[in-house]
């Protein structure tokens, strides 16, 4: 392995039998193990327990039906007794943390009838209590059958409850990746839904809604999780067809909380040689998938049993080919090919892990920061550290860019101007001065003569940027280091003492969301030295854009958080778990393709120009001395001079596949220069035009503005975002606000809105 590559991801592998009737014993471990599995599943209780729990029932149920039983109401439920060694060979031992526990398939906790789901109940809280209690760590509850919402509230009530039994233990929710939309009956005659009274099946089926498709699966875990307040031992597992659902769903799920996913073996396919393997969808949504900071296990299911303590050759081939190796050749040819080899499976997974395609730069540079929530830096109002600026240094785009872009400004003042002089370039917030490098880079490949400025109001970067200028052999101490805020800068001081113009005025004041960091209100207060008939600004322009997000681990993150200013702020983050909500290449309606990469809408929120015009300028001036016409103050405070750079913005974006919004993401494009010739030089955060704008650029992570009550949308719904830029003069926040739709016969009808949140407490101090 060469020093910059990076060890694949271990593929944590277990071995599912669904058939399982009793827990598994201390020497199927230990030939799950010799198999080459990483863990195994096991039932809490065997098939005596079930017997005897579905006797109680019958006996229930023959009394409540006896001619002469005149008030059902008077026989009481059946009392579960509690387990016995009898009923479950599950011992604290040495393999139990090696296990992964399954509570029963065969009850029915959402049953509309009201005994099963009583007996059902018991059956499951004594389970949970007992593997608990042995020291079991992870809980498999398989997904509630579907019986209508009324029902669903019940499973999803049961559940919240074992979280308060097992104080340590995770549980985690099986459900199908897709649910069909008509689910049959189950196919275990001994399942408790063939116990449930007819009447009440009837009852739940007048009130279940019409079937709502690939996402229905989804919803029930979406229910679950929302009675369980987000619980942080809550996860879900998902079965995987052989046919994947669309891209669309495939992505749901990666947004939350994946513990595993389960193959079964009717998910497998035969190869030209008969060996069992996976579509190529499955293979890349499996990549995917093991990109997640948590990577899933997999479980593979019903695959062929593993011999009890006896060691299995696992003749896996390093090289990740999956010809059969010389043996297996000669084994081959003399008898009938054994596909029902108990490992083929997991040696296909084993090989999966070893080709998986290596991470990008980027990626591995991206991993640390993953969902990991920040502050916005203030750089205005606090001084930056070294360490920082050094990691911005590292962006191998951003300062490319800059020097292109300075360049083709170059070329084109250097014409105008007839090349009578050397060109005035001032960086202004300079700090250790990579900027200012790159100017003079752009003045040497062009040949275009410049006099540098570098202005900086962090006094600890100034000290850097000196000794550059003395030090270094590009800089040869050509450039004028001055130390001021940029607002206070006179301009730059001509030989014969007189302060002159700057041509060209470079700056990278930039946040996630454009101008968070006041990029307006510093350019604003340092455009007097700009030349007035020709003067520069790079960047040019810059937009905030926006779209909303299904974020639940945020969420989550946030919601066990204190204070309630967590929801007022937004945060700098790498997002990574999550989906976009509204989609650009998917109709209304449609779930769209398997293999269709969703786009997100991502839309733009306002913009900001530089230089402004100067009547506005000099309407700003008027307003802070209170001499304006009309002389009023500002609309939210102050005296209204910097009320030009406040903003709002009204987005509507359609919904194509319900889901929640926890979030609405923020990014940000600009114009750097556009060079006379038409060419453009641009950065841009926006997912849809950062790989043609500036692909690989790291120097700024999306921004997230947080929903404290999470908004639920409706399969082609509608959202109207409205986002505000405010000002008092002395400081600038943000303010969001979200609105959900859905049409009705043409109709729109608002179904919710969130609250107002405000940055105001946390405002970025002018
Ligand atoms: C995001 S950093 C960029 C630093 C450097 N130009 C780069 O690209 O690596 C912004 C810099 O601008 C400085 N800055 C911010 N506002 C300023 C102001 N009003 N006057 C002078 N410097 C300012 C900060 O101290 C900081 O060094």
């Amino acid at each position: 392995m060469a020093a910059s590559e990076e060890p694949p991801t271990y593929f944590y592998i277990g071995q599912h039998d669904s058939k399982r009737t009793a827990p598994v014993t201390g020497s199927q471990v230990s030939g799950a193990y010799n198999a080459g599995y990483d863990m195994i599943t096991s039932p809490i209780s065997n098939a005596a327990y079930r017997s005897k729990v579905k006797s109680l029932l019958s006996a229930y149920q023959t009394a409540v039906c006896d001619e002469e039983c005149e008030d059902e109401e008077s026989v009481p439920f059946p009392i579960v007794p509690s387990l016995t060694p009898e009923h479950t060979n599950l011992t604290p031992d040495d393999s139990i943390s090696s296990l992964l526990a399954f509570t029963s398939q065969w009850i029915d906790l959402a049953s509309p009838d009201p005994a099963v789901a009583h007996v059902s109940r018991q059956v499951f809280n004594q389970e949970i209590a007992y593997a608990a209690f042995c020291g079991v760590n992870n809980v498999v509850v398989p997904g509630p059958r579907h019986h209508g919402d009324v029902q669903l509230t019940q499973y999803a009530r049961a559940i919240s409850y074992a979280l308060s039994i097992g104080p340590y233990l995770q549980i985690q929710i099986l459900l199908p990746m897709s649910q069909e939309p008509k689910e049959g009956p189950p196919a275990d005659p001994e399942h408790f839904f063939h116990q449930a009274r007819e009447f009440f099946m009837t009852d739940a089926d007048d009130e279940s809604l019409p079937s709502s498709g690939h996402y229905e699966s989804w919803d029930a875990w979406n229910l679950i999780r929302s009675v369980c307040k987000f619980h942080g031992r809550l996860s879900v597992g998902v079965s995987v067809p052989r046919q994947l659902p669309p891209m669309s769903l495939q992505s749901r799920w990666f947004s939350e909380p994946l513990r595993f996913i389960v193959f079964p073996d009717s998910s497998f396919i035969p190869n030209n040689k008969g060996y069992p393997v996976l579509s190529k969808a499955s293979q890349e949504m499996i990549t995917r998938y093991m990109r997640l900071k948590t990577p899933p296990w997999v479980l593979l299911q019903d695959v062929g049993s593993v011999q009890d303590d006896s060691p299995v050759a696992m003749s896996f081939s390093p090289s990740g080919s999956l010809a059969p190796t010389p043996a297996e050749a000669a084994r081959s040819a003399t008898k009938p090919k054994d596909t029902t080899d108990p490992t083929s499976h997991l040696r296909y997974l084993r090989h999966l892990q070893a080709t998986q395609p290596q991470r990008s730069m980027v990626d591995r540079f991206a991993v640390g920061y993953q969902d990991y929530l920040q502050s916005p830096l203030q750089p205005l109002t606090d001084n930056l550290e070294s360490i920082t600026y050094e990691v911005f240094e590292k962006d191998p785009i951003k300062y490319e860019w800059y020097q292109r872009a300075v360049a083709l400004a170059l070329q084109d003042l250097h014409q105008q101007i007839q090349g009578k002089r050397p060109i005035v370039v001032a960086v202004v917030g300079a700090g250790r001065g990579p900027l200012v490098t790159r100017v003079l880079r752009a003045s040497a490949d062009t040949g275009v003569p410049v006099s540098a400025w570098a202005v900086e109001k962090n006094p600890n970067a100034y000290v850097l940027l000196q000794r550059h200028n003395l030090t270094n052999p590009l800089w040869n101490k050509s450039v004028t280091v001055v130390k001021t805020d940029m607002r206070a800068w006179q301009g730059p001081i001509l030989p014969s003492g007189e302060v002159g113009k700057v041509d060209i005025l470079v700056s990278e004041l930039l946040g996630s969301f454009a101008d968070n960091e006041l990029s307006p209100e510093c350019l604003d207060g340092v455009q007097h030295v700009l030349h007035p008939d020709h003067g520069i600004n790079i960047p040019q322009s810059y937009t905030a854009h926006l779209t909303p997000l299904a974020t639940p681990k945020i969420h989550q993150d946030l919601s066990f958080r204190s204070g309630d200013d967590r929801w007022e702020l937004p945060y700098v983050v790498m997002l990574h778990q999550y989906d976009y909500l509204s989609l650009a290449n998917l109709s209304p309606g449609m779930g769209g393709k398997a293999d269709a990469e969703p786009i997100p809408d991502v839309q733009q929120a306002w913009e900001f120009s530089h230089p402004l015009s100067p009547a506005i300028l000099a309407q700003a001036k008027l307003r802070q001395g209170g001499s304006a016409a009309g002389g009023s103050g500002g609309a939210v405070g102050g005296d209204g001079a910097n009320e030009h750079n406040a903003r709002f913005s009204r987005m509507r974006f359609k919904i194509q596949n319900r889901g929640v919004c926890h979030g609405l993401g923020g990014y940000f494009e600009s114009v750097l220069y556009e060079a006379r010739s038409g060419k453009q030089v641009e950065l841009s955060t926006n997912p849809v035009t950062m790989d043609e704008k500036s692909k690989d650029m790291i120097s700024w992570f999306p921004i997230i503005f947080p929903l404290k009550t999470p908004l639920h949308v409706p399969d082609n719904g509608e959202m109207d975002v409205s986002m505000w830029r405010q000002t008092d003069d002395r400081k600038v926040w943000f303010e969001w606000m979200v609105e959900v739709f859905h049409r009705v016969d043409g109709k729109r009808y608002r179904l919710g809105a969130s609250e107002l949140r405000s940055s105001w407490k946390n405002a970025c101090l002018m």
